[in-house]
């Protein structure tokens, strides 16, 4: 989806069990229409548990990030097209072969799956990338990352808000730019270091915002999402 629609909520759906899983989605009600998955549940339930949530009538953001080699990678995409999922993360740093290898295995077996490279993750900053001899700033490695990315035909990227604008003036308004590290005005941002509230990351350029923390810890989770959803409009 490019980014002339208007930006979804995604929420992440990050909890322990799946009756706990399960429990939470029913008191967050139908106007959810995404759900990611990720690697606590996925681990622990597995391809089961997506077909699970898909037959409740969610669209699935497969959330594994695979990073290895190029052929391991489209192995692990070939198998993934047998599971309803809409969108699913890889890591832009396995470099543009592995990319152009899964995004090859995603047109021959799941041509309507969309691959996002995660580019520098939302719990780091620029002190975080020097340590790994990384020595561009977050937002330089973004968009370094973002062009390996998108030279490789692979749909779209997952990094923080505070880089949307510099990849949609270099970009454009077609690929898919997923943005977690959301936090709404005065919410505790755990461990993540990059982030914007709901509003200004739609205002921004994000096609869908992921949310975990600040609706699944609300005391009224249905609320939290409202209140998030109301300010994407
Ligand atoms: O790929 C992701 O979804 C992801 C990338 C990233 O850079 N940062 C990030 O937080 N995420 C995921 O987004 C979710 C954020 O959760 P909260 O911090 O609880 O809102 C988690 O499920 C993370 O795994």
């Amino acid at each position: 989806m490019s980014k002339s629609a208007p930006c979804q909520l995604i929420l992440a759906l990050d909890l322990e069990t799946r009756e706990e899983a399960l429990a939470m989605l029913d008191r967050l009600g139908d106007s959810l229409k995404w759900v990611k998955i990720g690697l606590q549940l996925f681990t622990a339930y597995g391809p089961d548990f997506v077909r699970e949530i898909a037959d409740r009538g969610y669209k699935v953001f497969l959330d594994l990030k695979l990073h290895d080699i190029p052929n391991t990678v489209a192995k692990a995409v070939q198998s993934i097209a047998a599971l309803p999922v809409e969108l699913l993360t890889l890591h832009a740093c396995g470099g543009g072969e592995m990319l152009e290898w899964a995004n090859r295995a995603r047109a021959d077996y799941a041509p309507n799956l969309n691959l996002l490279a995660v580019t520098v993750l939302t719990s780091m900053n620029e002190a975080q990338l020097r340590a790994l001899n990384v020595n561009n700033t977050p937002e330089e490695q973004v968009l370094h990352l973002a062009d390996i990315t998108l030279k490789s035909g692979v749909q779209g990227l997952v990094c923080s808000s505070l880089e949307l604008a510099p990849l949609r003036a270099r970009f454009g308004n077609d690929p898919i730019i997923v943005t977690p590290g959301i936090r709404p005005a005065g919410s505790a941002a755990d461990e993540q270091k990059r982030i914007m509230t709901p509003a200004a990351a739609a205002a921004a350029g994000s096609s869908y915002i992921v949310v975990g923390r600040p609706i699944l810890k609300a005391s009224d989770p249905a609320a939290a999402a409202r209140s998030i959803q109301a300010d994407l409009v």
